[in-house]
């Protein structure tokens, strides 16, 4: 036989056999199910779509509430139960205390990020200093009047548009917002990080087959490597000039300087650790890459989510109007129509809060909480090897049907107390498993608490002073009952709409009202 045949056929049997006999051999293995057919090399990354939890919600219809992918030689588990989600993340949590870490996250969380670290002494240490020092509930108080003047600027801007009846890309400001308000918390001031922002959550979430297959390793055949550079490049000029700033400021004038607004000694997040660097007798040795790393951790974990989360359910309430008034009557009851919303309010205000929980249901900011397995573990009798990434599927959790009455539709009603059904008392603070927006366990978000105190302010006062009208792709303004906005997402490691929220503001009050306080 011909050298160029026989290799063919050779080629031709092996590729036969291990599509017939892989499957097997896994079932041996006691993995949990997987569908039949995989490919050489890519294994079953053809059956995925660019929305990754969309894909896995198609797939667990028909291989369960647990199954197994082959991405290339990497083993990945999807679960989408809150039996299976309490499984990985409380019972056996110690197996899957860690992430997965892509070649874009290695290299743009500086591998010393508190996100990504592995479970262990340097992630326990800037865990506490983080909830001690910037996301506890003392600095979150300390720092209420900052979110309450970026609260005041943008309803001012939305006022402004609303006289000139003009457009305001509501996406746009909301991010604006948000990275003001974690700038300002982390660094003193509002640098503008959004836009690095959202390209880095963008490419943490996206597939680079070269992360799956060691054949491609070196190939960068989607061109992630000169897009990783170009934002590496970019978010480091950035922070090295935020540090340097910050270090010839405390040279020169000694950091007792840095007066907070009423006066008293104040030190932001930064100041902490390059203390913290300075410390000689830190129980870690804080370095710069870990401050660079910090700072991105909390511009992406904390920037993206909650202004998201906020658009989400401003788009629900437009698509919803009977909800929209609702929600009103409720500020109107408990506020007043003479001064603003704001979070002090936000245990007064049980309908406002069960919006952000339904917004939270049927759109997870963070659509799947991931994790890698460091050790092997049994689930039940389904084997999870070390190395398997693990994902929970909370966007699919939230729409089932099994755990919620008519799950598409947007009834914020079924988080209230007093609600016919049985879900008043579930919270979003990683105790019910149905519904996991800040994940749980210990690797669970430590911004919970921030951003359950500052999205229903926020929302609440921009739908006390305002009505919008949307602006359609193709310009046109629609009205009132007019209104349906699409709910398409975005791929990403975030679920943004796919289009930006674009609107004309019209002030509810035609004078006078809560706005008056602001001088508008
Ligand atoms: C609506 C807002 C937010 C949502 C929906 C959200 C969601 C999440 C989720 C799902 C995780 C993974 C949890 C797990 O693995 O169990 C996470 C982790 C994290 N989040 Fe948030 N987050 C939000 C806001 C924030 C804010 C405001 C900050 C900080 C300023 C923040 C900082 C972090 C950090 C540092 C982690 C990693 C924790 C660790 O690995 O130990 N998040 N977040």
């Amino acid at each position: 036989m011909e050298p160029l045949l026989l290799a063919f056929t050779l080629f031709l049997s092996s590729l036969i056999c291990y599509i017939i006999f892989q499957p097997i051999l896994n079932r041996h293995k006691n993995l949990p199910p997987s569908p039949l057919f995989k490919l050489p090399i890519i294994g079953h990354m053809h059956m995925l779509g660019p929305l990754l939890h969309h894909s896995f919600d198609r797939l667990s219809q028909k291989y369960g509430p647990i199954f197994s992918l082959n991405f290339g030689s990497v083993l990945c588990v999807v679960a989408s139960t809150p039996h299976y989600a309490k499984q990985i993340l409380q019972i056996n949590e110690h197996a899957f205390n860690c992430r997965n870490e892509s070649t874009a996250i290695k290299r743009l969380t500086y591998e010393a990020s508190l996100a990504f670290a592995p479970y262990g002494e340097y992630w326990r240490f800037i865990k506490k200093l983080s909830m001690n020092e910037l996301l506890g509930s003392r600095s979150i108080s300390s720092f209420q009047h900052l979110r309450l003047q970026e609260t005041h600027n943008l309803l001012k801007l939305f006022a402004d548009k609303a006289k000139n009846y003009e457009a305001v890309n509501v996406t746009q400001e909301l991010l604006k917002l948000s990275n003001n308000v974690i700038s300002k918390m982390m660094l003193g001031e509002a640098e503008e990080a959004r836009d690095v922002v959202r390209d880095v959550t963008e490419i943490f979430g996206e597939f680079n087959v070269s992360d799956f297959i060691w054949l491609f390793k070196k190939l960068d055949l989607q061109g992630f490597g000169k897009r990783i550079e170009d934002l590496f490049m970019r978010f480091d000029t950035l922070v090295e000039r935020i540090i340097s700033k910050r270090e010839e400021l405390r040279k020169n004038k000694g950091r007792k300087e840095n007066k907070g607004e009423q006066g008293a000694e104040f030190r932001d997040f930064l100041d902490i650790l390059l203390d913290c660097a300075e410390d000689q007798n830190s129980e870690i040795k804080v370095q710069r890459v870990h401050i660079k790393a910090l700072i991105m951790d909390f511009f992406t974990a904390g920037t993206d989510t909650t202004s998201i989360s906020t658009e989400w359910a401003l788009v629900e309430l437009m698509n919803n109007p009977s909800l929209l008034q609702k929600a009103r009557e409720e500020i109107d009851n408990v506020v007043g129509k003479n001064r603003l919303v704001d979070e002090s309010d936000g245990p007064n205000l049980p309908y406002i809060q069960a919006i952000i929980k339904e917004t939270f249901r049927l759109h997870p900011p963070v659509p799947m909480v991931t994790r890698r397995c460091v050790t092997q573990c049994k689930i039940e009798n389904y084997v999870i090897p070390e190395n398997s990434l693990i994902f929970v599927n909370n966007w699919a959790m939230g729409r089932n049907s099994a755990y919620w009455d008519k799950p598409l539709e947007f009834n914020p009603e079924r988080f209230l107390k007093n609600s016919t059904n049985s879900n008043g008392v579930i919270d979003v603070r990683g105790q019910n498993f149905q519904i996991l927006p800040f994940g749980s366990g210990r690797r669970m978000c430590p911004g919970v608490t921030l951003a359950m105190q500052e999205v229903p302010a926020l929302l609440g006062a921009i739908i006390q002073c305002f009505d919008f009208n949307f602006v359609g792709p193709k310009g046109e303004i629609l009205k009132g009952g007019d209104i349906v906005i699409d709910v398409n997402e975005r791929p990403g490691l975030t679920a943004p709409r796919v289009h930006d929220l674009v609107c004309v503001p019209v002030e509810r009050f035609a004078c006078g009202g809560p706005l008056q306080s602001l001088g508008c």
